[in-house]
């Protein structure tokens, strides 16, 4: 375990509710500062409703929630974090550069920032390697491109901290190599922590630290090692299998 206080994310107790169903049941952990950690589970245990609990647009959230030493949704958060949804956020009638534009000139605006601008939009086209199609519509871009707009939006303010959920659905595996070699580069030259979320277990594998989800819950907060030398498991799916297997033994001796 990593040192909690030390976290750039840190939950104690973290409950969330979605309509009549407590969706978190009580979460601790702690997320390492520079690291990537990875969110893994299955479709519906809860990664996306954790991730808008930290960036701080999910309502009924009771417990502790710390990020980057401030309560989760604190104002002062809102330039230090970027945040990618499922679905990308691009303006399809606008080229890869007026997106990235129109999102500089909310993060930073006025005339006197004009050319810091133009340098930020270049460094995060360039970033997620979409010069070539800067001046392409976004609308005429593959699902893959997209997302990358999407991930270069949320690159424009060098946030401290990067919340991804799902970045690589639906792209093929060469994509999705370009995007985890992306990461580790952000991580690595900007010492930025990056929270991604996932349900295809290879991609653990390229996490620096994993918290294992399922229905609500942690099951897991280790390093890739660890949770295979811990379950003698070969890969991270066979280790997250082992300890689903090792709770369904648990909640039924308990009933
Ligand atoms: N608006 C909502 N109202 C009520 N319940 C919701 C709402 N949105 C999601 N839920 C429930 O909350 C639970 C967690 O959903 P969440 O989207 O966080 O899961 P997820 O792990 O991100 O899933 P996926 O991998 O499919 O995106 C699910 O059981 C879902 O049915």
């Amino acid at each position: 375990m990593m040192n909690f206080d030390e976290g750039a994310i840190r939950a104690r107790g973290l409950t969330v509710r979605r309509g009549d169903r407590t969706v978190l049941r009580g979460l601790d952990f702690a997320v390492s500062p520079g690291r990537i950690t990875g969110l893994l589970g299955p479709s519906g245990c809860g990664k996306s409703t954790l991730m808008r609990a930290v960036v701080g647009t999910q309502a009924k959230v009771t417990g502790t929630l710390d990020v980057l030493g401030l309560p989760a949704g604190d104002g002062a958060l809102r330039a230090r974090i970027g945040y990618v949804t499922q679905a990308p956020s691009v303006y399809d009638d606008l080229t890869v550069r007026q997106n990235l534009d129109y999102f500089a000139a909310v993060l930073d605006p006025g005339r006197a920032r004009r050319a810091a601008r133009r340098e930020t939009v270049t460094r995060a086209i360039g970033d997620v390697d979409l010069a070539s199609h800067a001046d392409s519509l976004a609308g005429r871009l593959s699902g893959g491109q997209r997302s990358r707009v999407s991930l270069a939006v949320a690159l424009l303010g060098t946030p401290e901290l990067l919340v991804l959920d799902e970045p690589t659905v639906g792209l093929d595996p060469v994509l999705r190599r370009d995007l985890w070699d992306l990461f580790h580069r952000i991580a690595a030259e900007r010492a930025a922590t990056i929270l991604v979320s996932s349900h295809v277990m290879d991609e653990a594998e390229r996490c620096h630290r994993l918290l294992l989800m399922r229905d609500g819950e942690i099951l897991a907060d280790d390093t890739p090692d660890a949770l295979r030398a811990r379950t003698r498991a070969e890969t991270v799916e066979a280790a997250f299998l082992h300890l689903v297997d090792e709770a369904n033994a648990l909640q039924e001796s308990a009933r």
